[in-house]
């Protein structure tokens, strides 16, 4: 479902990460690993289509694929229900309010989304992702500021929920989720020096 070949990718006009390649079939997830800046965001959001490869394809279903970036999309003047219905909206898909127990979210139901703390914005920024029905997610340290329970909680719903029901993640985490996934370290794939690459202005 998810096929990527041979690609590299840039950031600032310069090559980060060259032939990179894995295949994800329904149900498995990968850990991307490596060292501060050696391309785990910029590869991430390569996968996702938000910037061009600079060789390689990346190949699956059109209109699959999410991905969440260290902001969470938070609507700060809506509360946390609607902010999840409001995405439900945007992607077309029915919301169950199921969801607010399983990010521990029930007690906070009618909070303005821009009152939350930054773990609770955290836990509505990855609800998100269970509403919209995506089956291939892209997730950029998806933990950042949640507490030990919270990251338990969302390992749970990665793999008891998503990937038990045919989804696929490829993440980029510092911290060990317990995943039943393999690790795929980024540091052989780093570009050498001085690579020129295509263009990200997008991203800059
Ligand atoms: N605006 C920019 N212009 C030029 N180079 C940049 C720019 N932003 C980032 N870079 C460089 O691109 C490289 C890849 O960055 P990227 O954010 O993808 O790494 P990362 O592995 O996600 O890092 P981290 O673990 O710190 O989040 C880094 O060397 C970084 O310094």
């Amino acid at each position: 479902m998810l096929h990527v070949v041979g690609l590299g990718c840039a950031r600032g006009g310069a090559a980060v990460l060259s032939n990179v390649s894995f295949d994800l079939v329904a149900g498995q997830a990968l850990v991307l690993r490596g060292p501060n800046g050696i391309g785990k965001t910029t590869l991430l959001r390569t996968l996702a289509g938000l910037q061009p490869p600079i060789t390689g394809d990346v190949v699956m279903p059109e209109e699959t694929a999410a991905y969440a970036s260290h902001a969470d999309g938070i609507k700060t003047a809506l509360t946390v229900t609607e902010n999840l219905a409001f995405w439900a909206e945007v992607y077309g898909m029915p919301l169950d309010l199921a969801v607010l127990d399983r990010f521990d979210l029930a007690g906070l139901r009618n909070r303005q989304g821009g009152t939350l703390s930054a773990g609770q914005k955290r836990r509505l920024g990855l609800a998100r992702l269970a509403v919209i029905g995506r089956k291939i997610l892209f997730l950029d340290e998806p933990t950042v500021s949640l507490d030990t329970g919270s990251v338990a909680m969302f390992a749970r719903w990665l793999q008891g929920d998503h990937l038990a029901q045919g989804g696929i993640a490829v993440i980029a985490t510092h911290i060990d989720l317990g995943l039943d996934a393999p690790v795929l370290d980024l540091t052989p794939f780093q570009s050498a020096p001085g690579t020129g690459g295509g263009t990200d202005e997008a991203f800059l």
